[in-house]
């Protein structure tokens, strides 16, 4: 068998025109959003990324605020800098993009966003209200693999999902999103402390492959005709590597390449978090 590739390029460019007339109709009563990026270093993985959002807001007629800081920035400056997008009314939502230099306390820095610009859905407050089944922006990688899978069709609901890792970008909120009644699946979540990781996966229906180690996920875990989805993103010196194994494709029924994959979906459900905050600013 060969697996139906779960393709994000495609679905991102869908979502996107279902978002076009929603900015269009913001721009008609004179409210242009504005998407900021808070970019600290000169990691060109990071840049990149900052880049192609930009480039994506650009598309759609969004504007774009970025703030570029240097490697040895502090905290109170870099603090500053966040209060200052909070004030500004030109800047819808925005990220501060990760990982944060080491002598920086990251999660002081993502706690100061104000939670109504929180484009990643990942400050406290908004991973709470998700908690508490309240409405909130969702963050931007678990949202938007739910929308690849409806998109295919894969089934959620009463479906064993494996999520491999448990970072707050990706796993953990990951399983939040899918124990939802609207999601309803069963959810179990791997890390490094997991004593079986392949016994795991070979259970799974879905399997969500976030840890960042490349190639982790081989063939022989893979029940056949389940639905993987490759999230995690390694650089090494012979380039840019996922966490599933290549030959995964002729035993999975479902496959999201990484490239290709689940990336551009972050990127559309990222857009989508800068729309809907500027809707419900407007009124
Ligand atoms: N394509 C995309 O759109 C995006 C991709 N990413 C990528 O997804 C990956 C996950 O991101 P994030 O959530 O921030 O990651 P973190 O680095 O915060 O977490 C990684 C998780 O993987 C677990 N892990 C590491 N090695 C193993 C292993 N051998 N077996 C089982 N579990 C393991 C860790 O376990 P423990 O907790 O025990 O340490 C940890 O929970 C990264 O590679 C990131 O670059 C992230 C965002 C978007
Ligand atoms: N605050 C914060 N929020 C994030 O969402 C966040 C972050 N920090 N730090 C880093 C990770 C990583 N991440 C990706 C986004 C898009 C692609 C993406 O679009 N990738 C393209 C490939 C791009 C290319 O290589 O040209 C693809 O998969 O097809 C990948 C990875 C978001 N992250
Ligand atoms: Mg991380």
């Amino acid at each position: 068998m060969t697996a139906t590739i779960l393709d994000g390029k495609a679905t991102k460019n869908a979502i996107f025109e279902q978002l076009r007339p929603r900015v269009d109709a913001l721009r008609e009563r004179g409210i242009v959003p504005g998407l900021g990026t808070v970019l600290v270093g000169d990691d060109p993985g990071s840049a990149m990324y900052v880049r192609s959002k930009h480039k994506d807001c650009a598309q759609l007629g969004i504007n774009s605020i970025r703030r570029d800081l240097p490697a040895e920035i502090t905290q109170d400056e870099l603090a500053k800098v966040i209060d200052e997008l909070n004030a500004d009314p030109d800047c819808t939502a925005y990220i501060v993009q990760l990982p944060l230099p080491k002598h920086i306390d990251a999660n002081a820095i993502l706690e100061r966003i104000d939670p109504a610009k929180d484009a990643d859905g990942l400050h406290p407050v908004n991973l709470g209200r998700l908690v508490l089944g309240k409405e909130a922006p969702l963050p931007c990688t678990p949202h938007g693999i739910i929308r690849l899978l409806r998109q295919y069709e894969v089934p959620i609901n009463g479906a064993h999902v494996v999520v491999v890792g448990r970072g707050i970008t990706v796993g953990r909120s990951m399983g939040l999103l899918l124990t939802r009644k609207s999601e309803n699946a069963t959810v179990t979540l791997c890390h490094t402390g997991t004593k079986d990781l392949a016994a795991e996966v070979r259970r799974a229906d879905i399997v969500i492959a976030a840890a960042g180690v490349p190639a982790l996920i081989t063939p022989d875990m893979v029940k056949p005709g389940a639905a993987v989805l490759d999230v995690g993103v390694s650089r090494t010196d012979s380039g840019v590597s996922g966490d599933v194994h290549p030959d995964v494709r002729e035993i999975a029924g479902f496959f999201s390449p990484n490239p290709g994959g689940v990336g551009p979906m972050t990127r559309a459900l990222l857009v989508s978090n800068v729309v809907e905050a500027a809707e419900r600013a407007a009124g």
